[in-house]
């Protein structure tokens, strides 16, 4: 099986995902580090030298790599990949997958990427928190009609990285 985690930038898809093939023994992708061993260069310096466009054509071409092989695995995503052209649909199409989303809430997503919003080229020039939180909302509201379409949804706002990882495995029974 393939489990592809879904959700907004902060949600947690990399340290949950990271957590969660631990703890079932698959082997584990984020497809972001990927996208950066693959280039050699910092997702921030993609984006800068070349674009966002050119970007999402590199995230498309290894997800397709990544639905190519057979192993076990558990996917952290980017938080934009489920929302840009049929990727959505060329993972459901698979056989045996399962797509879970993260749900945080617009405050707590402000709160952990005020923090980190330097290595997140989307994020990186909003200034003030108020400025994020006013970004994220509406961003958010936008991408929520894709990563909803996900076959399972965890509101992980309340819930440590452990437990939302104990969520899923009980899930996935
Ligand atoms: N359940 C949680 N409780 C507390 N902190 C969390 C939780 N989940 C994630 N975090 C923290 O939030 C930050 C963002 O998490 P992470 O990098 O995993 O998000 P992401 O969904 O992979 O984001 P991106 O789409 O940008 O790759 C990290 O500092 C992480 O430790
Ligand atoms: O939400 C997004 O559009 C992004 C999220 C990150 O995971 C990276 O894929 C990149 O920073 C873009
Ligand atoms: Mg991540």
């Amino acid at each position: 099986m393939k489990i592809f985690l879904t959700g907004y930038m902060g949600s947690g898809k990399s340290v949950v995902g990271r957590e969660l093939a631990k703890i079932l023994k698959y082997k584990y992708v984020d497809l972001d580090d990927q996208i950066e061993l693959m280039q050699g260069k910092k997702i921030n310096t993609i984006f800068e030298e070349r674009g966002e466009l050119y970007f999402r054509k590199l995230e498309r071409q290894i997800l397709e790599d990544i639905l190519a092989q057979k192993d076990k695995m558990v996917i952290s995503l980017g938080g934009g990949t489920p929302c840009y052209g049929d990727n959505f649909e060329i993972i459901n199409k698979q056989e045996n997958t399962k797509t879970i989303y993260l749900s945080a809430s617009v405050a707590v997503l402000t709160e952990r990427l005020f923090h980190e919003k330097l290595q997140r080229p989307v994020i990186s020039h909003l200034e003030t928190r108020e400025a994020l939180e006013e970004f994220i909302r509406k961003h958010l509201f936008e991408r929520a009609f894709y990563y909803n379409q996900s076959e399972i949804i965890i509101k992980v706002d309340e819930l440590r990285v452990a437990e939302v990882v104990t969520k899923i495995t009980e899930k996935l029974k």
